[in-house]
């Protein structure tokens, strides 16, 4: 057991583990929560009892999650004291627990602190961003959201994410001019004497995990098509090498089961896995159009970031839009919607809380708890069927009944 500094983990329960690479989860396992900042403490307290109540009914209370908090953010702050953002005990709990399922939390634009979601996924090198995006029977913006059935594997460790930026003036930036200098790019950079820098790593490591667990998943779910999406026209040796790694781990580690686009003329033979890639900004159009020709995308860091609020936005919202923070090898997880703090909405007791109850669904889906996420897809499908909805669906949605956060909560348990 870690020492704390602050925090006490329930006395009944037991850890998550990885054994012989597989998870082994015992009947009360012990799951560590940051509610989060803004509408993130009215979403988890709707949020975790609909997961209490699945639990219950799938299985009569022969298991159960003993929840525990951490903390992170403004609540961080209030118990660790002034600026402490991402305290050392909760980056401990997660390595302790394994697994681990968190609200939204703050990052300011333009200064101040960076941002504590991306530092977790960086220090516990949770390396895969799992954001699948399906229609729910929401209200949505386009005529054929069902076309839409993908899974995001969005790159989530470097990329222009990893923060290596300066601001204009930092005298770092006159240090790199030397190196410019002597590489002959100076005349690259229009403006030298204001320009802020920033750097986008991405390497060949990088980029082979996270396309072998896009292959993976795709093979193990009987999935049609992986997507390489990349900007690789522009940026050669970063996003075009993501695509050139991507094709690469396909052919040497899957060639049985795998077909390039090149190979096949985009008709894979019956049984293969057809991989193809796509430039950024034609690959957002085409979502758009024809949705249903793209099935799971491996994409870098900052196209996933975008590509996730775009589908979401396509199936009805970012409202229901959830996500998973994987790492593959040892197996440590943190679940997360892909919406952020919404702060406007802060303690109005509100917004959606589904993004954050479908990242739920994916937890107990990863720990094998399949009946619980059947229980929780289906309290939600029909809380939407019955338009019983919160405001984001209630406006677009005719003649639906508006619900407050956690009365949405409620009808999701009632329809279970
Ligand atoms: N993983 C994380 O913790 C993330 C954190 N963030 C952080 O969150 C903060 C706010 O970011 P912002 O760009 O405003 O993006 P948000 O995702 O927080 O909000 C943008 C808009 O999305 C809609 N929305 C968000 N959440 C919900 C919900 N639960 N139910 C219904 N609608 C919702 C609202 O739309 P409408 O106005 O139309 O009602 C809202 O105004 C920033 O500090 C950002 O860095 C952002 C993304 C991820
Ligand atoms: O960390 C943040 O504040 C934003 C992150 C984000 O938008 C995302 O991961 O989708
Ligand atoms: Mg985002």
């Amino acid at each position: 057991m870690s020492s704390y500094q602050k925090l006490i983990p329930p006395k009944n329960g037991q850890k998550i583990e990885m054994k012989d690479g597989k998870l082994v989860v015992p009947d009360n396992p012990i799951v560590p929560f940051i509610a989060g900042d803004g509408t993130g403490q009215d979403i988890w307290n709707a949020s975790v009892r609909v997961f209490d109540a699945a639990v219950k009914k799938a299985f009569g209370g022969k298991k159960k999650v003993e929840w525990f908090e951490v903390y992170a953010g403004e609540k961080a702050n209030e118990v660790y004291g002034p600026n402490t953002w991402l305290p050392e005990d909760t980056l401990a709990a997660n390595r302790e627990f394994k697994m681990s399922i968190k609200g939204p939390l703050t990052t300011p634009v333009g200064g101040g602190i960076r941002s504590i979601n991306v530092a977790l996924r960086q220090e516990l090198d949770l390396y895969a961003c799992v954001r699948p995006v399906s229609w729910f029977g929401s209200p949505s913006p386009v005529k054929h959201p069902e076309l839409v059935d993908m899974v995001i594997f969005r790159e989530n460790t470097e990329d222009i994410y990893a923060g290596i930026e300066w601001a204009t003036g930092d005298p770092v930036i006159q240090e790199l001019y030397k190196v410019f200098e002597k590489a002959g790019v100076m005349k690259k950079i229009r403006f030298p004497k204001t320009a802020s820098i920033g750097i986008k790593p991405v390497s060949e490591e990088g980029t082979k995990r996270l396309v072998r667990a896009a292959i993976r998943f795709a093979l193990a779910n009987n999935r049609k098509s992986v997507t390489l999406v990349h900007k690789g026209n522009i940026m050669k040796f970063t996003e075009g090498y993501f695509r050139k790694w991507g094709y690469e781990v396909a052919k040497d580690e899957f060639g049985d089961k795998t077909v390039s686009w090149d190979d096949c003329g985009g008709n894979a033979p019956a049984g293969k896995l057809l991989i193809k890639d796509e430039i950024a900004d034609a690959f957002l159009q085409k979502i758009l159009l024809r949705a249903n020709e793209y099935d799971v995308i491996a994409t870098l860091n900052l196209n996933g970031d975008y590509l996730s609020d775009a589908l979401a936005a396509q199936v009805g919202g970012i409202g229901i839009a959830p996500g998973a923070n994987i790492n593959y090898e040892t197996g440590a997880a943190v679940f997360e919607a892909t919406h952020g703090t919404a702060p406007k909405y802060a303690n109005q007791d509100k917004v959606n809380p589904g993004a954050v109850i479908l990242s739920g669904e994916m937890m107990f889906r990863y720990m094998g708890w399949n009946e619980v996420a059947d229980l929780i897809l289906k309290g939600l499908r029909g809380a939407v069927h019955n338009k019983r909805v919160t405001y984001d669906f209630a406006r677009q949605l005719e003649g639906s009944t508006e619900l407050k956060c956690s009365e949405f909560g409620d009808e999701i348990i009632r329809n279970m």
